[in-house]
Formats: structure tokens, C-alpha cells, sequence
């Protein structure tokens, strides 16, 4: 193996992003998969690739993140932790990988504004890269740029989106970004036209930026799908995003930790490295 390979090390290995991930990698050539992090203690020791269902990799899962880190700092090249792990750890995920020079490629959604903007400051002190990507589909990109287009011609959008039940937050990282795009544009949107009333709290969804509503569903029998519908007198515009399998992630994965070792602070959104 090259010299140049790139050391990863994937956080939250056994969950259904983190055996994606840890297939991903171990077949990237430019990379050496050498490590997974996993709390449950029955996962201490097990073989990584066995638990992705890969076959054997020879690389352990460890409880201990602050370990495998330590672990990381041996290797000859900069190191690169993954994070799909959850909303409630991924902050000190991310300030323990800054602090011991490993840089992190994060998927894990539900970072609030402001530890968003506190580990911006962090990597920047430390001069290390840090990639924040709440959606890694080339697909969601495209319908993002779309939305973006649409909103010069419409005044009137709400966000729909659905998930799998499993997942601990809402709105999903994806929607709250989706919102952000548009409200960077410089324009609010859905003037009130009566004065509206809520019978339920929540009916109308969440308020995001500018204006913009979200709505969360949560099934089983889905996986990862948002709508934004723009509507005007007479016509309604939607876009739509539908994941049918996790697959969809990984080429913007592969392409996040190639692109984390050349930056130098924080950066958040995929489509600003593509
Ligand atoms: N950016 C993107 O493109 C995508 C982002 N996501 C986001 O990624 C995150 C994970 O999603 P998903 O894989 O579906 O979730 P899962 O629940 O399937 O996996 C999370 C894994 O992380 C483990 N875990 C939890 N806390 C820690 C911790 N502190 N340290 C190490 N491991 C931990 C869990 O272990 P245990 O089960 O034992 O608790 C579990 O194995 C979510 O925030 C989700 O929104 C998901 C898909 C795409
Ligand atoms: O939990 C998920 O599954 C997903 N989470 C991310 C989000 O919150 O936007 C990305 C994608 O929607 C799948």
C-alpha cells in the first residue's frame, strides 16, 4: 500500500451510514480504513468489516473515540475521521478529532447555529480543516441549485421532508440547509395573505429562514426524501429528491475526505467543494 494513502478512521461504524462508509473506504485505493468507533460495548474488539458484512478487514471497532484518535496521530499522513454517529455527541466528536489534528468529514445532522459557528472558530485556531456536509447526494446539489433558480420567480415555498423513523432529529440537516440557501438570497417569502391560525400547534411546520416553512414526516418504509414546492396564481412548481438506497452517499463521502486535507477551516455544504 502507497505511502500517500489517506488514514480514516469511521465514527458511529455500526450504524447504517457508518457500514457504508467503512465498505466505501476499504475499497477507495487513496485510502487505509484503520479504525471504527461504535459505543455498544458488545462491538469492542469485533472486526469492522465483519460488522459492515463485507468480510473480515482486520481493523477493530473500539468503544473509545478518544483511543482511536490517539491511534490515528501514529500514522505518517494527516488522518480523517468520519462522524455518522448522533446529534446529541457529534460536537465533541468534532472538537476531540480538531484537538488531536485529525480532521473531520461530518455527516451527522442536528448541530445548532452556534456549534456550528463555535467549532468554525476551533478549526480556524487550529489551522485544520473540517468539512460539515448535511447531505453528500450529488442529486440533493442539483435540486438545491434548482430551488435557488426558482425562488427569483416565486415568492411562495414550503419544504416537505420525509424520513425513516429511526431518525432522532428533525428538521432534517438537508431541509434546515435547503432553507438556508434560499434565505441567503437576499428576498423573504409567503407574505401572509389572512391571518392565519394554528388549531394544532405545528400544522403549519416549523418556521426556517426568511419565512420559509419545513415539514417533517417520519414512517417506516421510507429512507431520505424532500419536496420543496414553490407555488404562485395558477401553478405550483415541485422538485423532488427520493433515496432508495444509502449507496448515494459515499461518492461525496470519498470526495469530502480527499477534499478536507487541503483546507484549513471549517467548511459547510457539499456544493461548496464540488
Ligand atoms: N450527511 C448525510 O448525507 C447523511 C447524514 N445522516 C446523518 O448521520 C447520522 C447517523 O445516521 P444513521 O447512520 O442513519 O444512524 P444510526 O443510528 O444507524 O447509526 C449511528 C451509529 O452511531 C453510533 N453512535 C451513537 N453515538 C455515538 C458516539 N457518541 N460515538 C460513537 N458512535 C456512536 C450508534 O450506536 P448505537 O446504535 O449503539 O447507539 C450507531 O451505531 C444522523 O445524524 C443522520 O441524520 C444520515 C444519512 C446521510
Ligand atoms: O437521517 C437520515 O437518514 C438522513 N439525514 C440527513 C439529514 O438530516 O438531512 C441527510 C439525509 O436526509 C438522510
Amino acid at each position: 500500500m502507497s505511502d500517500q494513502t489517506i488514514p480514516v478512521i469511521v465514527n458511529g461504524a455500526a450504524g447504517k451510514m457508518g457500514k457504508e462508509v467503512v465498505k466505501a473506504v476499504s475499497q477507495a485505493e487513496d485510502m487505509k480504513l484503520i479504525g471504527g468507533v461504535d459505543l455498544n460495548p458488545d462491538r469492542n474488539g469485533q472486526d469492522v468489516g465483519e460488522v459492515a458484512g463485507c468480510g473480515p478487514l482486520e481493523v477493530p471497532i473500539l468503544n473509545q473515540l478518544e483511543s482511536m484518535l490517539a491511534y490515528a496521530t501514529q500514522e505518517r499522513q494527516l488522518g480523517v475521521m468520519v462522524d455518522f454517529t448522533h446529534p446529541d455527541s457529534v460536537y465533541d466528536n468534532v472538537r476531540s478529532a480538531i484537538a488531536y489534528g485529525i480532521r473531520p468529514v461530518v455527516g451527522t445532522t442536528g448541530l445548532s447555529p452556534q456549534q456550528l459557528q463555535e467549532l468554525a472558530e476551533f478549526a480556524d485556531k487550529a489551522s485544520t480543516g473540517c468539512l460539515v456536509i448535511p447531505n453528500f447526494s450529488i442529486g440533493m446539489v442539483l435540486l438545491q441549485q434548482a430551488a435557488i433558480q426558482a425562488s427569483k420567480y416565486f415568492d411562495h415555498v414550503e419544504i416537505i421532508e420525509l424520513h425513516h423513523d429511526q431518525k432522532a432529529d428533525a428538521p432534517s440537516g438537508t431541509a434546515i440547509k435547503t432553507a438556508q440557501l434560499l434565505g441567503e438570497l437576499g428576498k423573504s417569502y409567503n407574505p401572509p395573505k389572512v391571518n392565519e391560525k394554528e388549531h394544532l400547534a405545528g400544522a403549519r411546520g416549523a418556521s426556517a429562514d426568511e419565512g420559509i416553512r419545513i415539514h417533517s414526516v417520519r414512517l417506516p418504509g421510507l429512507i431520505a426524501h424532500q419536496e420543496i414546492l414553490f407555488g404562485s396564481p395558477g401553478e405550483l412548481y415541485t422538485l423532488r429528491h427520493d433515496t432508495s438506497d444509502r449507496l448515494c452517499y459515499m461518492p461525496g463521502v470519498l470526495l469530502a475526505i480527499r477534499k478536507v486535507l487541503q483546507l484549513k477551516t471549517l467548511v459547510y455544504g457539499l456544493e461548496k467543494i464540488l
